[in-house]
């Protein structure tokens, strides 16, 4: 069955609490919820480790209550079980899971006791402050260890909204057990590399519906994803127009183009100056090519287009500004990247001005900081920083990074997961731009388009592998959409 979206649904810990809220008061006791984290915890455990000796480490608030649940499940399963303890219980959940541990509890001991399996059930989504004392010592002292972490909720010293240690040490798992939904730490990067793995476990909580913050993945747009139909012509898959840079840059626009072809648009139109008409013309074959010379020009041939791309070496200026303006008044939808987004740095407001609501701006972090100057730095995590610049342009924003945020004016806010080092390699950005036109090209909701370019994009860079370089992307293409069309009636992955 196909993952539904609110199982993709990522949820803050304020959110989650407040689902913890709803179900208690609806007749749930906490201890019940307590004790399902606890059982799916070690339940996840076992499916990935066969019996072994495992200490767990509990702290005073529920997260230290999961533990104790968690070494009551391995115990009874016949693990060798040493509970180690911060601080004595101090909420009534994990009084009442304490008490149900019929082991000894020893004293946290901060040079870590030798065991093949650790839990960290110190703190989740309660830290308040940085740890400190025993817990910060042991988080150095296990430093190298998390190999054989398994971290509940999160790892302790990560702040579950954004990721980050919370000051001082913090420490790191193989594998995060969570609870009904992953959290922004869980997704973000800086918390993915703490957390290894996660494993979400259903906690009985109900079904908030689907958020505004949620996973990017198949399950998100792949129900909208714009096949061809069976009668289907060239011109009616959707015209994408590309600006072409000067004579010697041109192989950027060129990327984009072939990006835009791959991923579907029927007809992709690489519009050039005059000057480097020559030098497209001796690389092109499928893609079209035309000149213009003015923006009016320009507006024209883009007059019939779906989707424009601009930005990729487009020239940083007054020229790139103008020829934006142009294609803005055409209707086409505009990614707008690179050198577009630097043109215009001395007065973001006039881009906005100039963009609709179906408009993608596509800046990496150097870039958003042009637009949105100290945006990032005052924003808690990326996310809050993405979906605040999409309210303040009035477009879709994707801001690019392991951690690719896509934000939408209306709030709906993806987090890319399959991110790939591999992108880390010059073109990767406009081969990415060229993929989101080209589906927006074919009709499919910019938001969507944005939200499945960088998907395939992370996709195809993960088939590629090592050794990776821009002009790979698009013909790998293919092969991630091939899967997607082989699920389109099937369970996604
Ligand atoms: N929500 C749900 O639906 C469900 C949640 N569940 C579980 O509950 C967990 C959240 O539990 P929680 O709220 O009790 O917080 P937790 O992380 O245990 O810490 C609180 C304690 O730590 C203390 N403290 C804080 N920082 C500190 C520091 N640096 N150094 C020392 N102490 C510090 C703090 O003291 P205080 O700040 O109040 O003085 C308080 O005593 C969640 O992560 C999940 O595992 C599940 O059972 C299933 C249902
Ligand atoms: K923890």
């Amino acid at each position: 069955m196909e993952t539904p979206v609110s199982l993709r649904q990522i949820m803050t810990v304020a959110e989650m609490k407040a689902a913890d809220a709803a179900a208690t008061a609806a007749g749930t006791p906490a201890t019940t919820l307590m004790e399902r984290a606890g059982k799916g915890a070690a339940e996840a455990i076992r499916q990935r480790w066969s019996r072994r000796s495992v200490v767990i480490w509990c702290g005073p608030g529920d997260n230290g209550g999961d533990g104790y649940v968690v070494a009551r499940h391995l115990r009874r399963r016949g693990w060798p079980v040493r509970v180690e303890a911060l601080a004595p219980p101090a909420s009534p959940s994990c009084r009442w899971a304490a008490e149900r541990w019929r082991g000894e509890v020893h004293p946290l001991n901060p040079a870590v006791s030798p065991a093949d399996l650790h839990v960290d059930a110190l703190f989740g989504a309660g830290l308040s402050r940085p740890l400190d004392g025993p817990a910060e010592e042991l988080a150095r002292a296990a430093e190298g260890l998390s190999a054989c972490i398994v971290a509940i909720d999160t790892p302790s010293g990560v702040h579950g909204d954004t990721g980050q240690s919370l000051g001082g040490a913090a420490f790191r798992a193989a594998l995060t057990v969570t609870f009904h939904r992953r959290k922004p730490a869980h997704v973000l990067a800086h918390g993915r590399a703490a957390c290894g793995a996660v494993e979400v476990v259903d906690i009985g909580l109900s079904d908030t519906g689907a958020g505004d913050l949620v996973e990017n993945d198949p399950s998100l747009w792949g129900a909208r994803f714009p096949w061809p139909s069976d009668d289907a012509h060239k011109h009616a898959r959707g015209r994408l127009v590309v600006v072409s840079g000067e004579a010697w840059s041109t192989g950027a626009a060129r990327l984009s183009a072939r990006a835009g072809l791959r991923i579907g648009a029927g007809v992709v139109t690489l519009l050039s100056p005059p000057g480097a008409l020559a030098v497209n013309a001796a690389h092109l074959e499928a893609v079209m090519l035309a000149p213009f010379d003015t923006d009016a020009e320009l507006a024209a041939l883009a007059d019939r287009a779906a989707a424009a791309v601009i930005g990729p070496a487009a020239g940083v200026g007054e020229a790139t500004a103008r020829n934006l303006t142009a294609l803005a008044g055409t209707g086409a939808a505009l990614v707008v990247d690179a050198d577009a987004l630097t043109s215009f740095a001395h007065a973001p407001d006039e881009l906005f001005a100039r963009l609709d609501r179906d408009d993608v701006l596509t800046p990496h972090p150097g870039e958003f900081e042009r637009l949105f100057p100290g945006l990032l730095k005052a924003s808690p995590e990326r996310i809050a920083a993405a979906r605040e610049a999409a309210r303040r342009a009035g477009t879709i924003v994707l801001l690019k990074g392991p951690d690719t945020v896509i934000a939408a004016p209306d709030g709906r806010t993806a987090v890319n997961l399959n991110g790939s080092p591999w992108l880390a390699t010059a073109g990767s950005g406009d081969v990415l731009a060229g993929f989101i036109a080209g589906l927006a090209a074919q009709g499919m909701e910019s938001f969507d388009a944005a939200c499945a370019g960088a998907w395939i994009h992370a996709e195809c860079a993960s088939l590629h592998g090592p050794g990776l370089i821009a002009e790979d992307l698009p013909g790998l293409a293919p092969v991630v959409l091939k899967r997607l069309w082989d699920q389109r009636n099937h369970p996604l992955p």
